[in-house]
């Protein structure tokens, strides 16, 4: 079978970087194109030498029509704004769009809903196994724990450069969450405390975030019931687990239909937790 033909959007990032290497590695897999801003200093230069790779012959651009031209997936781990622009131009071009970009407003959703009817989306606030594992799991868990002996809170620490918060991953666990207790996310969680805030709710889903350093990705679902507590954790060591997710998701899109779909379609772990990365 021919390999499919793979853009990097936002191939300077700390995400491009990694995925540019795991494409160069994959099997069934090319890299054609790579993408980043009118205004970044990295046009010109070879994506793979900016991975610390040998020169790959594919020069960085912002040219988004003639990259996507040749694309059959285009793989963008970016910005709101960019990923909802590129939705539409990727449904133009027929390419795939596997989405790794967190912090959607809602308006972002609609753009990238109504693109997915003419192409494939894969998206997801993470695309690492063990995170789409955990969040069945933390269903599971949710659904068994009665929601008036047992409190949710969900923790996670990311880097001192991530710009949103709560993280995609918090927010799709969090779904997860909601999920298992039958309930709407948006009308039970707590994003933030501060100040005289009363006795906790029950029922509500908590969020608490910290940043810091150069943390990959660190997320905990506790269960608080009285006297006891249980707690679910994944911790990224290595951005490369999100880029091999990635990959794999635009592979799984060769010949797919149109539509919206999430990395458990991909990685066959069942019926969908939609996040709201
Ligand atoms: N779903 C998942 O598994 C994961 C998701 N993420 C998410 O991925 C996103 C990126 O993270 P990270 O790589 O750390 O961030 P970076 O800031 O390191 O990288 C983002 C890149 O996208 C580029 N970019 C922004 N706008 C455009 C545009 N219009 N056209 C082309 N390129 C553009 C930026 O260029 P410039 O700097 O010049 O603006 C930058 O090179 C975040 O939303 C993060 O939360 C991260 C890890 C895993
Ligand atoms: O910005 C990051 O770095 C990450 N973002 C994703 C998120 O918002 O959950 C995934 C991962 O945790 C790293």
């Amino acid at each position: 079978m021919d390999d499919t033909q793979i853009v990097v959007f936002g191939a300077a990032g700390r995400m491009g970087r990694t995925i540019v290497r795991i494409v160069a590695e994959a099997r069934g897999a090319k890299l054609v194109g790579a993408l980043e801003p009118a205004s970044s200093s990295a046009l010109g230069d070879d994506a793979g030498m900016l991975a610390g790779l040998k020169p790959l012959g594919v020069t960085v651009t912002s040219d988004i029509a003639s990259a996507l031209s040749k694309a059959d997936a285009v793989i963008d781990f970016s910005a709101p704004g960019a990923s909802a622009m590129l939705a539409e131009a990727a449904a133009k071009a027929g390419a795939a769009h596997i989405i790794g970009t967190t912090g959607f407003s809602a308006d972002h959703e609609a753009a990238i809903a109504r693109a997915a009817e003419r192409c494939a989306i894969v998206k997801s606030g993470n695309m690492s196994l063990g995170v789409n594992l955990l969040a069945g799991l933390v269903e599971q868990a949710a659904r068994a724990l009665p929601s008036d002996l047992f409190d949710i809170e969900i923790l996670e620490m990311h880097h001192r450069h991530k710009v949103d918060a709560p993280s995609g991953t918090a927010l799709l666990l969090g779904e997860a969450a909601a999920k298992g207790r039958q309930v709407d996310l948006a009308e039970e969680s707590v994003r933030v405390r501060d100040g005289q805030t009363g006795p906790r709710e029950a029922g509500t889903i908590g969020f608490a975030t910290l940043r810091g350093g150069s943390v990959v990705g660190e997320h905990s679902v506790i269960f608080a019931g009285e006297g006891e507590r249980i707690e679910l954790t994944h911790l990224a060591g290595d951005r490369e687990i999100f880029a091999r997710g990635a990959v794999s998701a635009a592979l799984w899109t060769k010949g797919r239909a149109p539509g919206l779909y999430s990395m458990r379609d991909v990685l066959g772990l069942g019926a969908e937790t939609t996040g709201r990365p």
